[in-house]
């Protein structure tokens, strides 16, 4: 299995590429890329960590040599928020880096499984699958927007809430990633129930909660260790499915069909070949379904500026 992080000099991939370094499969290749000039020595330095997962690291313009033979590619190259921007002010810069970077991709290794974690998370994936396409390679079962933090945030904060055991909470987050784009199905959560009140606030929190991490960094940058490990659960999951495990489910940003969007925030069974199944996601309350209508516009909003954009 080779794994490939595009991004692998900063706060995201760093942390990503620890997690992966020291629990990949034995004989797993970890190939780290980032347009920093360090990204060398951050392979050398995971290097000495004693297991058996090959780690190499490439700097410069083109990341080429990182994506051969890759058979998952996760991206967290571009900026971050500082306090007072929104996810969508990252468009700008972080748009023309994943379409360059996801051409690179198109032509050096068409058959990985792309997982985008740049934000506007909502935008990036649109451009992504609209790059792919103009190359004649486009597989929607191989292209995911990240949307994994998400989900350890509300299970975190369900958890806290409620007094229950974190590792027994598992929440369905649909839509995307910014926003009112984010919702979290609190109504399906087994054995704990909420008050509208606490819905409303939870909901509220788990939305905002990249922006709590943006205020509490104070322009130190936006989540990094969270999101490495959620970009990490997400990535093992796609490996686990790449190799034949069954039931390997995670909810993710796939261009599958929704009824609601192009690109729609849902379980997905993953498997040989990345997206087996897209799962429906069950019952909502009227909160709920009221919020995922509200968020709609917004959503094939984001979508259209991705593109657009490639266009
Ligand atoms: N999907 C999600 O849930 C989340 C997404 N993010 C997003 O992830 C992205 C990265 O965040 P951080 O790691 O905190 O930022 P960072 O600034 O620490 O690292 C970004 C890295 O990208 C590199 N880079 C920039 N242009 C590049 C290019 N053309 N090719 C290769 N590498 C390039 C930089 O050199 C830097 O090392 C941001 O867009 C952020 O908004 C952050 C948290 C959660
Ligand atoms: O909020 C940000 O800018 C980073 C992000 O996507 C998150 O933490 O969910």
């Amino acid at each position: 299995m080779k794994v490939a992080v595009l991004g692998a000099a900063g706060g995201i991939g760093q942390a990503l590429a620890l997690l992966l370094k020291t629990q990949l499969p034995a004989g797993s290749q970890l190939s780290l890329y980032d347009i920093a000039p360090v990204t060398p020595g951050v392979a050398v330095d995971l290097s000495h960590i004693p297991t058996a997962v090959e780690v190499k690291g490439f700097a410069g313009e083109d990341p080429t040599p990182a994506l051969e033979g890759a058979d998952v590619v996760l991206i967290s190259a571009g900026v971050a928020r500082k306090p007072g921007m929104d996810r969508s002010d990252l468009f700008n810069i972080n748009a023309g880096i994943v379409r360059n970077l996801i051409e690179k991709v198109a032509v050096t290794c068409p058959k990985a499984l792309v997982g985008i974690i740049t934000n506007p998370v909502n935008t990036t994936v649109a451009i992504a699958a609209e790059v792919l396409k103009k190359a004649g390679v486009y597989d929607k079962n191989r292209l995911f927007g990240v949307t994994t933090l998400d989900v350890i945030r509300a299970e975190t904060f369900v958890a806290e809430a409620k007094g229950v055991d974190v590792a027994s909470v598992k929440v369905n987050v649909i839509g995307g990633h910014s926003g009112v784009t984010i919702l979290p199905l609190l109504s399906q959560i087994e054995g704990v129930s909420f008050s509208d009140e606490e819905v409303a606030a939870l909901t509220k929190r788990i939305q905002n909660a990249g922006t709590e991490v943006v205020e509490a960094k104070a322009g130190g940058g936006s989540a990094t260790l969270s999101m490495g490990q959620a970009a990490f659960r997400f990535g093992m999951s796609l490996i686990r499915g790449l190799q034949g495990e069954a039931n390997v489910v995670e909810c993710a940003y796939v261009d599958g069909g929704s009824e609601h969007a192009v690109f729609f925030a849902q379980p997905v069974l993953l498997g040989k070949n990345g997206v087996e199944k897209v799962l429906p996601y069950g019952d909502v309350s009227a909160f709920e379904a009221n919020a995922r209508d509200a968020m709609l516009d917004t959503l094939k909003g984001d979508i259209q500026l991705g593109v657009d954009f490639v266009k």
